[in-house]
């Protein structure tokens, strides 16, 4: 199946939408994402894999309001994206932190940007800061914090501006394996507490196959939608479940579809 089902009132409905990038000055064009039709519910956890220069990226970018669509659109809550706005924050796959703010001052600091750090805010951020497993490490500042923590402190940030729509663009990646899966287990207790509708971009497909109630798998050349798969493994999931055969047969058939699309492309891109 190339499209998700029809909803009658997604939280986030792509239609028809295309992306292609154009050089100014030489006037060459990328077709980076070609009619990506998909809907995405309200406290959905959606994880978008497939081989690299697929339009991953490309499409979170669309969703965040950076990019504009050459055809078609993006609906939030039945509003079409016009740019960025405070309904939606990023975690990006480095930490960004301002080394010359504690942790709780990198976490005030997108609230502070958009105008609304009032002290019911700043006791939300320590609330996020506690959720995210960080309690005793507000004054410390980020030189003196592992990549998993700047990680927590990132999505600490994330969370305090309450957007409607949560987007991580590989927020992983660049943390040890030990780390990374333990980042996951904590990722899926924050987002059951916080029941955020959330959009992940990983390479791993493990992971996305762990976190997700639907993985995307995106084909390249131009970018789109190869399948839309349902993850049926009960929640809560233990990193157990990883090793159990059920698990396994999604892994797998992901593997099957990418290895397809990446031969398609070569493995050059
Ligand atoms: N600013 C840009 N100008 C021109 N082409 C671009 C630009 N950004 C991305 N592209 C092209 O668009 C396509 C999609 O890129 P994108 O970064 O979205 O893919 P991706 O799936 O996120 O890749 P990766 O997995 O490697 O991060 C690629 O062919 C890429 O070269």
């Amino acid at each position: 199946m190339a499209e998700s089902a029809v909803q009658t009132n997604p939280k986030l409905r792509s239609q028809f939408l295309d992306v292609t990038y154009v050089n100014n000055k030489t006037g060459h064009e990328v077709v980076a994402l070609k009619n990506i039709n998909l809907t995405i519910e309200e406290g959905e956890f959606i994880c978008i894999v497939g081989p690299s220069g697929c339009g991953k990226t490309t499409f979170l970018n669309t969703v965040i309001g950076f990019i504009k669509p050459s055809n078609g659109s993006i609906l939030l809550d039945n509003k079409k994206i016009e740019g960025p706005g405070r309904d939606r924050s990023m975690v990006f796959q480095s930490p960004s932190l301002l080394p010359w703010r504690n942790v709780l001052e990198n976490v005030m600091y997108g609230v502070e940007l958009q105008k609304r750090a009032t002290p019911e805010i700043k006791k939300l951020a320590v609330d996020y800061i506690e959720m995210v497993g960080l309690k005793g490490f507000e004054k410390h500042y980020p030189h003196e914090l592992s990549g998993g923590m700047q990680q927590r402190v990132n999505l600490a940030r994330a969370l305090t501006v309450d957007p409607s729509l949560l987007l991580l663009d590989e927020p992983f990646s660049a943390l040890d394996a030990q780390t990374r899966e333990f980042m996951q287990q904590e990722l899926l207790r924050i987002w059951s507490e916080t029941k955020k509708t959330s959009i992940f971009i990983t390479h791993q497909i493990d992971e996305a196959v762990y976190l997700a109630d639907r993985v995307f798998v995106f084909g390249a050349r131009p970018g789109h939608l190869v399948d839309d798969i349902k993850i049926e493994i009960d929640r809560p999931r233990d990193l157990k479940i990883k090793r159990d055969p059920h698990f396994l047969k999604y892994v797998d058939h992901i593997w099957g579809l990418i290895e397809n699309e990446s031969s398609k492309q070569g493995f050059d891109s």
